[in-house]
Parts: C-alpha cells; sequence; structure tokens
C-alpha cells in the first residue's frame, strides 16, 4: 500500500528499537532528529526536501516512548494518535492559556492519516497489545507535576499522551501534503517527574512491536 515511509525518532535508542521492528523492509527509512518539535520539523522537512526528486515519502512517522496520562494510557501500552495537539504553543492570558488558533495565528492540531492510524490500532489489539486511539499533544517542555498533568488533562480533554516531536514532524509532513501518523509507547505517566521510575525498556519493546505491526500494515 505505502511504497516509501519515513520514521522519524527522537534519539538512537527509539530508532533501533524501530528497526528491530520492521526487520529490515527495504520501504522504512528511520532517522533521529533529536529531542522537541523544532529539530523534528527541521530534520523532517530535510528529510522530505532530500528525498522529493526521487519520488518522496507517501507515508511520514512520527514514533518514539512518550508519557501516559492516568486513566488513559498505562505504562507499556502503546498509544496511536487521533490527532496532534501543540498544547504550549500559543500565550497565556489572564483567563488562562490561548493556543494560536484562538490567537489566530495558525492551528494547535494537526489531523492524522485516520484510516491508517485506526487500521493499526486494530492490528494492535488483535495481536494481543495494549493500544489505545487519543489525541498526542506535543510540548517543548516535559510535564512535571501533578498540577500541570491535571491542567493539560482538563484544558484537553480526551487527551492520552504526551510527548515532544510529534506536531513537528507533523507539520513538516502536512506542509507537504502526505499522509502522517504518530505512534507512541508509553515509558511513564505525565505528572511528577521522577526518571528513575521511567520504563524505557518496556517502553522500547513496545515500540519495537508496534513497528512490526506497522510493517505489517502498510505492506
Ligand atoms: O535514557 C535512555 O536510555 C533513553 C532511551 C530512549 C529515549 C530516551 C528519552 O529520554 C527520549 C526523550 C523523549 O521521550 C519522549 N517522552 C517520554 N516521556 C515523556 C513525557 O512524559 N513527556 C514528554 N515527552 C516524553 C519525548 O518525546 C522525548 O523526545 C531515553
Amino acid at each position: 500500500m505505502y511504497k516509501k515511509i519515513l520514521v522519524m525518532t527522537a534519539v538512537d535508542a527509539e530508532k533501533e528499537a524501530v528497526m528491530r521492528g520492521i526487520r529490515g523492509d527495504r520501504r522504512f527509512e528511520v532517522l533521529a532528529a533529536g529531542v522537541g518539535p523544532v529539530a523534528a520539523a527541521v530534520s523532517t522537512a530535510i528529510a522530505l526536501a532530500s528525498s522529493s526528486a526521487a519520488g518522496g515519502y507517501d507515508l511520514v512517522v512520527s514514533a518514539g516512548i512518550g508519557g501516559g496520562f492516568v486513566d488513559e494510557a498505562p505504562i507499556g501500552s502503546i498509544v496511536v494518535a487521533s490527532e496532534v495537539i501543540a498544547a504550549d504553543l500559543g500565550a497565556e492570558t489572564p483567563e488562562g492559556f490561548a493556543g494560536v488558533d484562538k490567537l489566530g495565528f495558525g492551528t494547535n492540531r494537526i489531523p492524522v492519516e485516520e484510516n491508517m492510524s485506526c487500521l493499526l490500532v486494530e492490528t494492535l489489539r488483535a495481536a494481543g497489545l495494549t493500544a489505545g486511539y487519543g489525541a498526542i499533544l506535543t510540548l517543548s517542555t516535559v510535564t512535571g507535576t501533578a498540577e500541570t498533568a491535571a491542567m493539560l488533562a482538563e484544558r484537553i480533554p480526551g487527551a492520552a499522551a504526551e510527548a515532544m516531536e510529534g506536531y513537528g514532524v507533523a507539520s513538516a509532513a502536512h506542509r507537504q501534503g502526505i499522509p502522517f501518523i504518530e505512534i507512541r509507547a508509553i515509558s511513564n505517566a505525565v505528572g511528577p517527574r521522577d526518571k528513575a521510575a521511567w520504563r524505557i525498556g518496556d517502553a522500547l519493546a513496545a515500540l519495537e512491536a508496534a513497528s512490526t505491526y506497522l510493517s505489517e500494515v502498510t505492506s
């Protein structure tokens, strides 16, 4: 179905997990862009521009580990985005946060390729994996307190997970009209910062498994 797929991760450990999962599927190019939405957008835009002479990509994927909102995405589970939301792109006002959409400067939300995202979730569930489908937030600052976690959950009902790159990768793909999806394997709960409690190994194993099914459902 897809001939050439670009997967953008933040760090090498995520890239290696995806590479193990796709098991040599030559339709995939997997790149580690660096952490945060700016590095993600710049690296994705460069990758898309460099590939355009050779026919370009027909699917772009933001993949990696992420934080799960309590009651929405347990540690070790996988979340596939129903949309990506730049949750801290905007302005503080006396009435609270106002996103760039409210300010009239574009959009905080970028759509995903819905059919592929839903098919992937169904396939992961059929394989016995714990997989959710919901909004994935992109933040430049990892949430580190229960107060911020509660504020985000209230402001964005249905938010399932947060990470730092999706909106950047999606912005570059969207600008070129290329379908986009985001996959996060949950390493930690969104809330009080305790890096020692992050289950990075479990999340990377889940990311590897999700990548195997990504290769299957896109072929
Ligand atoms: O230390 C390691 O071995 C290691 C291996 C893989 C990944 C990491 C990272 O720290 C990646 C940073 C990456 O993680 C995303 N992330 C994870 N949890 C959250 C969160 O609660 N809120 C926001 N982002 C999160 C994020 O996308 C970073 O790029 C370390």
